[in-house]
């Protein structure tokens, strides 16, 4: 399952962006050709960048190096890259340097390609940045009267829902209070593990780990935002936990469909009905969870019992957000919070089962500051370097979302010596530069240790050099990154010290290299099936 490249902003060039180039309003205001093309002291005033041009005049987009729609569609349908659309990122800034314009008929965008220039967007997105339009989303809440959340909304409604979760979600401190309910999870998903092992001919070999993570962190998340247990890594998941998943899963590989084809298609090809009903399903289980879960606080303090809870408990008590917005909010929250941690953490497993040296540094690690397999408590995860380095590492070299979008609306922008006018799609390229080796040496070689700044015991003494800053951005940046930073991060280093602390983990005999596709996210582009060996006790 994939998040839908809107809603995590990732512009890809790929067949997703083509069909787009319909769906999209027109980006740039009318007559952005070299009429408007200002001289450069006018423009730099108030631009906190520096620009310098022989000529004293800043170049436009019509100045960009870049494919022909030709060349792009012809790397995507004959060359194999309509799903490695990461890697075309790659290829085209070699072509054509750190910055340059991909047109699909009306559409265009500008790649940018390098941390100075990702820095140079990012500092002047404005107050309200906006990833991409997200009309599709926006029709179907219309279309229920419902109210935007965090994804669709802009401008002002969306900075007022995004101060009320930034508290919870992003303060340390805060987060912390989710830990109890993410280790109830990870306890679940050990015990899945080993059913699943037990059952397998060899006894060891778990097929599909993406999969099984899938369930896991639909379970740990839906925990923290609807504060209850759905069931999803039992043996006989719950029905209308069956639908829910289901209703994700459907409204999202929907989700570029609809935005592909015209609005008049809806009535005659099945897209939209389809993505409508899965919207249904998704809102109306959700509005039940919550309800409930509302019921029970409202019972609590009837009977004058605190009304402890975690996150769903703070919003409704805060009544800051209208109950419509904390439906909405939590929905999309859920939408945003799975497969991104599942795929980090099913990549990482991938790369310590073929790295047995990084695995037993980090079983090493976890066993020294929580040993006879003590559950890790937050606080021992602030001792546990390697292990955050090991979780780094693996989002350089797979940024689960691998380019983010800025679609900048306030502000006119300059980007190195271009300027650009305001409504310009910006395509941030990180997945590029993750992988550019005068930023990371050995760009595709797994090394945590490049993230370590102190010495662990057994580790060699860092020798890397600090990454520069805007190199790596997996959680997006600027006031619109990721609100679910904190959780993810909890979520994943409580997963993968209690798996190491369990089990060995090794690829399966003859296993195959297994490259990523994108598919919005980075995933596997075939099954990864692990064998997990118990640990002495
Ligand atoms: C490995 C895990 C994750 C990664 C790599 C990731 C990455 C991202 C990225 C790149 C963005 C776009 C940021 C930008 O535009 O600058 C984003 C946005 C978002 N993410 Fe995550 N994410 C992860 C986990 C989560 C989780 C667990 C949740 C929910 C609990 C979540 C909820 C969201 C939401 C709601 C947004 C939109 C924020 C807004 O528009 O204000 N993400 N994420």
């Amino acid at each position: 399952m994939s998040v839908p490249a809107a809603a995590l902003g990732s512009v890809r060039l790929s067949r997703a962006l083509q069909s787009r180039m319909g769906c999209l309003r027109s980006l740039h205001a009318a007559g952005s050709g070299s009429e408007l093309r200002p001289g450069a002291s006018s423009v730099r005033r108030n631009l906190d960048v520096q620009t310098t041009t022989d000529t004293g005049r800043l170049k436009t987009i019509d100045d960009l190096p870049g494919p022909s729609m030709s060349s792009s569609l012809y790397l995507m349908l004959f060359k194999g890259y309509s799903e490695k659309s990461h890697l075309m990122q790659v290829l085209q800034k070699n072509q054509h340097g750190p910055i340059w314009r991909s047109k699909y008929g009306s559409f265009e965008m500008v790649n940018v390609a390098s941390p100075e220039f990702i820095a140079q967007v990012i500092r002047q997105e404005g107050r309200y940045p906006v990833r991409v339009d997200m009309s599709h989303w926006k029709d179907y809440m219309d279309l229920r009267g419902h109210d935007y959340g965090l994804h669709t909304s802009s401008g002002t409604e969306w900075y007022q829902i995004r101060k009320q979760l930034n508290p919870k979600m992003l303060k340390l401190g805060e987060v912390s209070v989710y830990a109890s309910s993410i280790q109830e999870v990870v306890g679940d998903m050990l015990q899945r593990i080993e059913v699943l092992r037990c059952r397998s001919q060899d006894q060891a070999t778990v097929p599909d780990m993406a999969a099984e993570l899938y369930k896991f962190g639909f379970e740990a998340v839906s925990s923290i935002l609807f504060e209850t247990r759905l069931g999803c890594l039992q043996e006989d998941i719950p029905k209308d936990t069956l639908r829910f998943i289901a209703a994700v899963n459907t409204m999202l590989m929907l989700s570029d469909a609809v935005l592909f084809t015209p609005r008049w298609s809806r009535s005659i090809l099945p897209f939209w009905k389809r993505f409508v009903q899965a919207w249904d399903v998704l809102c109306s289980v959700g509005q039940k969870l919550i309800d409930k879960r509302m019921a029970e606080i409202e019972a609590r303090v009837r009977s004058g019992e605190p009304a402890d809870g975690l996150y769903l408990s703070y919003l409704l008590s805060s009544e800051k957000l209208s109950r419509s917005q904390i439906y909405i909010t939590i929905t999309e929250l859920l939408v945003g919070g799975v497969d991104t941690t599942s795929n980090t953490l099913t990549w990482t497993l991938y790369h310590l089962a073929r790295d047995q040296r990084a695995q037993e540094l980090l079983y090493g690690e976890v066993n020294s500051v929580c040993p006879n397999k003590r559950e890790p408590t937050t606080d021992d995860l602030s001792r546990l370097p390697y292990l955050r380095a090991v979780i780094k590492e693996t989002l350089r070299l797979y940024p689960v979302v691998p380019g983010n979008g800025r679609y900048v609306t306030e502000n006119e922008v300059i980007v190195g010596d271009y300027w650009f006018p305001k409504k310009t799609q910006f395509h941030l390229c990180h997945f590029a530069v993750c992988h550019d080796e005068a930023m990371f040496p050995n760009p595709e070689e797994f090394v945590p240790e490049r993230w370590l700044r102190s010495q662990t015991p057994g580790c060699p003494a860092p020798s890397f050099d600090k990454p520069q800053p805007y190199s790596y951005v997996p959680f997006g940046v600027g006031v619109r990154a990721c609100v679910g930073k904190r959780v993810a991060e909890m979520e994943m280093h409580f997963a993968l010290s209690r798996m190491m602390q369990h089990y060995k983990v090794k690829p399966e005999k003859g296993a195959p290299i297994v490259h990523p596709n994108t598919r919005i996210l980075m995933i596997p582009e075939k099954p990864i099936n692990l064998r997990f060996l118990p640990r002495a006790e």
